[in-house]
């Protein structure tokens, strides 16, 4: 069910565009053009957020804020400006952040807050400080945003919590703890975790000249100095949140195949390599399979490239299918790659034969044009430690399956 957010604004073509803005970002939205039409809303119905304006006929010194906020819906304001007065009444809630109208980046800045929320929800945040008051001031900041906390009040703590969730995504560390400082435990963090995977902030009370470059050079992201100012905190951790997710959206487009969204060539050679590491020294056998799709060529030259693509992606969607929980690529071109994490050969045979099975009898359905085809099987299960030397194996056993006549599996 989609997230409903409530927008209070007085203004329609401002509510409409803030709707519309909602509705891209997945939202359901209601809007409210005062504040009693508001309470009516949420009485009614269960709101994700808001999006409040400040000044409303009803309510023309920022009164829907403490009516949004007690009703414990998270808050985002919209002001015409903001004078010393409005930002003395925000500074008073604890909102999400608030948008001034007259800013050009204003809705680009809200959709970027709408985005934001839900994702928190699945950000994990660890908070490592010893001080009880500043560990419950920064968790309260986190909540605000619909981040998941995790606590800790010494380094060690924090190490141990880290082992047990290695989802977590954000540290934040204190520099002033007992049995390990905040500089220790974050190049600590560093020799275990790398910044493409985890974000460090550094924050200390402390007076000490160069603190903030002696934690950034210990591993730490960022790093504020304390008492600080809950809008810089979040401007701080939205930034290094977002920068995560830029680094696991590249990687994943580095390792996706673009056409059949199935992970690429590279990427099942960093897996497969992996795997193989494990199975040799536990001297298994590892077993591999080769699939390819006959005489794909025809396809092209007879219904043209755009109906092959749309073979080639229907078909890689039967691996999730028929392989789960493998490591499945598409290697290039019609050619496609199992590794099997576990099973025995024989187990694996069987699963591949009825997948070649399947595509036998069921191609056609798979394209609007009703192609139908067949695919060859090249499988292997050896006590090999090299992924390129398995890969030829199976690529052997692939070309004695295509000179046999094909629609078969060798082995
Ligand atoms: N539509 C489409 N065609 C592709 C893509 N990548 C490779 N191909 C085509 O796939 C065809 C592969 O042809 P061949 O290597 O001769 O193999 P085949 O026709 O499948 O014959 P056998 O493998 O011997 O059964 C070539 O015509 C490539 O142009 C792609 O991404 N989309």
């Amino acid at each position: 069910m989609a997230r409903r957010i409530l927008i209070i604004e007085d203004t329609p073509t401002i509510a409409k565009v803030q709707k519309h803005i909602a509705i891209s970002c997945g939202y359901e939205a209601d809007i409210a053009g005062s504040l009693a039409q508001a309470k009516t809303l949420v009485t009614d119905h269960k709101y994700f957020c808001a999006v409040v304006d400040f000044i409303l006929p009803d309510a023309p010194s920022g009164e829907a804020i403490p009516f949004t906020v007690k009703n414990e819906i998270p808050t985002i304001v919209m002001t015409g400006n903001i004078d010393a007065r409005t930002r003395a009444a925000v500074d008073k809630y604890p909102i999400i952040d608030y948008i001034t109208k007259e800013n050009k980046q204003a809705y680009q800045y809200l959709k970027n807050q709408l985005t934001r929320l839900p994702r928190n929800e699945s950000v994990k945040v660890l908070v490592v400080e010893d001080s009880r008051h500043s560990r419950m001031y920064i968790c309260s900041l986190l909540k605000r945003h619909k981040y998941q906390i995790l606590e800790a009040s010494d380094g060690v703590e924090g190490l141990e919590v880290l082992r047990q969730n290695p989802d977590i995504s954000v540290i934040i560390v204190d520099n002033e703890m007992p049995k390990m400082n905040g500089e220790e435990l974050c190049a600590e963090i560093r020799r275990l975790y790398s910044n493409e995977d985890k974000v460090i902030i550094g924050v200390s009370g402390s007076d000490t000249p160069h603190l903030s470059a002696r934690f950034l050079k210990s591993g730490a992201n960022d790093y504020l100095r304390k008492p600080f100012n809950a809008e810089e905190f979040y401007c701080r951790l939205s930034l290094n949140v977002d920068m995560l997710d830029h680094i696991a959206t590249i990687r994943l487009q580095a390792n996706t195949d673009y056409l059949t969204k199935l992970p690429n060539r590279r990427y099942f050679f960093e897996q497969a390599n992996r795997e193989q590491k494990l199975h040799t020294v536990k001297k298994l056998k590892s077993n591999l399979a080769m699939i390819d799709i006959d005489h794909f060529k025809r396809i092209n030259d007879n219904y043209g490239h755009d109906v092959g693509d749309d073979v080639l992606s229907s078909f890689a969607m039967l691996f999730e299918k028929f392989f789960p929980g493998q490591l499945a690529a598409r290697m290039g071109g019609e050619e496609f790659a199992v590794y099997f994490t576990d099973n025995t050969a024989e187990q694996n045979l069987e699963k591949l034969e009825l997948f070649r099975q399947y595509i036998e009898f069921n191609s056609a359905s798979f394209s609007a044009h009703q192609v139908a085809f067949t695919v060859s099987i090249g499988f292997i299960s050896a006590l090999e430690p090299k992924i390129d030397e398995l890969l030829k194996l199976a690529d052997r056993k692939l070309y004695v399956a295509k000179d046999n006549g094909r629609n078969q599996i060798a082995h």
